[in-house]
């Protein structure tokens, strides 16, 4: 542990992220990454009464009657416990209980963001075996399943095993079987591509832990030949006769072999899988190897070897690592998301091992498939097409909520663990698809897309901190090239107090010294002569005004996309860019609300347009519903009124109802209709009793709103109100690709909106 640095990362040279911004992150607002939510309103003594004393009888009553009501009238149903004494945190080692809390609270978050499936972390500060056990085993009536994490062998084995008999619900220790499955989908799919047969592979796993044993157990229950598979430790190779360092579990898989170090037993191996620690494995163990060998280096966070290592040693190789910043993370978050979420939709009493098949099969196939045009779009990835660069199913890719949890789910019904059936698969598919917001998946593309064409992006503001430091947090996510504009000496005395040193391929351009200036300013005046603008007014403006310059750069294509707005007013600073930048088509402002419990919905027009006339509300959401498209949404655009369909009666905007007849005429593909109130469009149950009519089958995504009052109060207030993230107004229009963040945005919200300047000038 002694080589882990002080801010916690390791490996600098691939982490797209520092040790400083990974605290940042923990610590803002709100301490952590959890907080717990009230599922039912709790405002006024009735409601009080409902849900507490006395109403709160009835339902304990009714469960004290029949235990299984439970899932009906409490949480139980969709609760875990992810539960750690923090043993062996990551490959990091014994970091304590307390130590472990971040990675159990991330567990829980992941739970949350793939599958729907809420958590809690309990942290046990012992390292004792029975005392764990009885922690554990008197809090099943509140879960549905308990997720055992980061607890070292040989002691997992053993609390897994007992809190599985005690228990009622599943008890699946993570990194045994989570990693096992995961790792046995990948395993699967390299050796189809390098024309394996299980049965004869050689298999050497480096690590004889939790993960290790877990999955020499699940590879030869799925086949493979036991004299085939070698387990090293720290003492080297696991062979029978070997008394140092043993225990009953390594036991099982040790094999009659002269081979006593990890060197010899990779020689001719055919595969490696690393559930070890960083570096464990060298450029010379792998060139012994078989040939096209398969490495699996999935200690975390840093691997065994790296994959620039292995390739570089052994270009014939597949490498995967746990790690989501290569391709082929063979990672548990795979796994346990999707496990639990069918195990929990038909109430498993546990989670067996035609259960773990049917997960492992899943993934195996689903990356076989051919990848769908959507999911290219929303899965991010480098390579989507079945091949050495992907063998396993990226983490984003939106059909993992709606096949894995079916697979487990089908399994638990056969093999008669179930306590509730499943009566239409085709239904709950769907179900399962609407747990997981497609458009929030679609940002990580984005985000993908952008590392993989990397853009130079000129900031405009330079020599203001948050933008600083937004640039660097751009640099080194590998988002692309920042130009910073300002003066070099400000600058740099901003990057000094801040403690932190510019990275390679950030460029600093000073507007006044620029030797660009006489160009732009020529170019300039050559487009505003006829607006008023005499030659020194144009100079003036390029030398002084930062807007103007970056906005001539990125005109002039010495930058491919632009961000402003930190430092000034939103009209001061478009109005510097409208002097160089052309427009196409209707200019406007495009928000996307990211509500947890609702998905994602886009609002339009929320920054230019006060009163936006018919003909712009009809290209406004013809635009928006593009939009909504390649998010990966299916398109359903309400226009937004005080009024729905002529109820209150009022002085309706015209603009609204001739705006729907300007897209009947012009017959678009996508559904949209109004006038209608908010509530209207959100909530399709109301539609459909009060206005079946009406032609949005489900509940609007895009809100084309009637003026800028309404759409700035709905965007600005939200936030506040809800739990819903904000990303926006994102412009639209513009020829070239530049964004304007809202004054005093923060370096995540400038890094964010860099980053889909960037992503438009990829789309151009
Ligand atoms: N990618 C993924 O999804 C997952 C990855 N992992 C990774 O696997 C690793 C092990 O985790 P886990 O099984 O939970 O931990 P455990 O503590 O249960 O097991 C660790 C094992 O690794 C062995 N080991 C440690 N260092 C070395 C080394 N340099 N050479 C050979 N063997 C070594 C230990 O040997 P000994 O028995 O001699 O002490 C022990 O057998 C971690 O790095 C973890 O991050 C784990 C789960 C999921
Ligand atoms: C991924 C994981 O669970 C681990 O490395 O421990
Ligand atoms: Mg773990």
């Amino acid at each position: 542990m002694d080589d882990v640095r002080k801010d916690g990362l390791t490996d600098t040279r691939t982490a797209r992220i520092t040790g400083e911004e990974a605290l940042a992150m923990h610590a803002e607002g709100r301490p952590g990454k959890l907080e717990i939510r009230l599922t039912k309103p709790l405002v006024t003594a009735r409601d009080l009464s409902l849900a507490y004393s006395p109403g709160v009888a009835e339902p304990c009553l009714h469960i004290h009657r029949n235990p299984a009501l439970a899932y009906d009238y409490t949480s139980k149903g969709n609760f875990v416990a992810v539960v750690s004494n923090g043993t062996a945190v990551l490959g990091l080692g014994n970091l304590g209980a307390l130590a472990s809390k971040p990675v159990m609270e991330g567990k829980v978050a992941l739970f949350k963001r793939f599958a729907d499936v809420d958590g809690i972390d309990l942290c046990l500060d012992t390292e004792d075996v029975d005392a764990f056990v009885n922690s554990v085993r008197y809090l099943g009536p509140s879960f549905g399943g308990i997720n055992l994490e980061d607890i070292k062998a040989p002691e997992c084995f053993i609390i897994e095993s007992r809190l599985r008999e005690l228990m009622d619900i599943p008890v699946f220790h993570d990194d045994q079987h989570g990693t096992a499955i995961v790792a046995a989908a990948g395993l699967i799919n390299a050796a189809h591509l390098t024309g394996r047969d299980l049965k004869t592979t050689k298999l050497v796993i480096n690590g004889a832990g939790a993960a290790a044993i877990a999955c020499a157990e699940l590879l030869k229950a799925m086949g493979m030949t036991p004299q085939n598979v070698i387990l090293c430790d720290t003492k080297g190779v696991v062979y029978r006769g070997r008394t140092e360092g043993m225990n009953q579990w390594k036991s099982a898989h040790a094999i009659d072999t002269d081979r006593r170090t990890l060197s010899q037993a990779l020689e001719g191996a055919d595969c490696f899988f690393g559930l070890s620690a960083k570096g464990a494995l060298t450029a010379e163990m792998i060139r012994a190897m078989a040939p096209a060998p398969i490495i699996f280096a999935m200690a975390n966070p840093d691997p065994e070897i790296t994959p620039d290592e292995a390739r570089a040693a052994r270009p014939d190789c597949i490498i995967a690592t746990g790690r989501s910043d290569y391709p082929n993370q063979v990672n548990n978050v795979l796994g346990f998301p999707f496990i639990f979420r069918g195990a929990l939709d038909v109430r498993a009493s546990t989670i067996n091992d035609a259960m773990k098949i049917a997960a492992a099969q899943s993934l195996a196939e689903l990356a076989r498939e051919a990848v769908p045009e959507e999911v290219a779009r929303s899965g991010a990835g480098k390579q989507l097409v079945f091949g050495p660069e992907y063998i396993i199913p990226n983490a984003f890719d939106p059909r993992l909520i709606s096949r894995v949890p079916v697979a487990v789910a089908e399994a638990a019904v056969r093999s008669g663990v179930a306590r509730k059936p499943i009566i239409d698969t085709q239904r709950y598919s769907r179900e399962l698809a609407s747990r997981l917001d497609v458009a929030a998946n679609a940002l990580e593309a984005i985000h993908e897309r952008v590392r993989e064409n990397p853009k130079r992006v000129v900031f405009a503001e330079g020599e203001d901190e948050t933008v600083i430091r937004a640039a660097i947090n751009f640099r080194n996510a590998g988002y692309g090239y920042p130009v910073l504009v300002g003066r070099e000496e400000r600058i740099n005395a901003t990057v000094a107090a801040l403690g932190v040193r510019l990275p390679d391929g950030i460029e600093i351009h000073n507007a006044r010294l620029s030797s660009q200036n006489r160009r732009y300013a020529e170019w300039l005046y050559a487009r505003k002569q006829r607006d008023g603008f005499l030659f020194r007014d144009c100079q003036r403006l390029v030398n002084q005004d930062r807007n103007v310059f970056a906005a001539c750069m990125l005109a002039m294509g010495d930058a491919d996309a632009l961000i402003t707005g930190e430092t000034r007013s939103y009209s001061a600073t478009l109005e510097g860019l409208n002097m160089a930048l052309d427009h196409e088509g209707v200019l406007f402002g495009l928000s996307m609300m990211i509500a947890r419990r609702s998905g994602t919905v886009l609002v339009a027009d929320t920054a230019i347009h006060e009163r936006p006339d018919a003909a712009t509300l009809a290209e406004i959401a013809t635009r928006s519903a593009a939009t909504a498209r390649r998010l990966g949404l299916t398109p359903r655009v309400a226009f937004l009124s005080f009024s729905t369909f002529g109820d209150p009666k009022g002085s309706i905007p015209g603009s609204i109802r001739e705006a729907v007849k300007l897209l009947d005429g012009a017959g678009v593909d996508f559904e949209y209709d109004g006038e209608m109130g908010a509530d209207v469009a959100l909530d399709a149950h109301l539609r459909a009793s009060l206005y079946p009519f009406c032609r949005l089958t489900g509940p609007a995504n895009v809100l084309v709103m009637p003026g800028l009052h309404a759409a700035h109060i709905l965007t600005k207030a939200v936030p506040h109100l809800t739990s819903a993230t904000t990303i926006g107004p994102i412009l639209m229009g513009l020829r070239k690709s530049a964004q304007i963040v809202p004054t005093g945005a923060g370096v995540n919200q400038l890094l964010d909106m860099a980053a889909l300047a960037a992503y438009q000038a990829i789309e151009k």
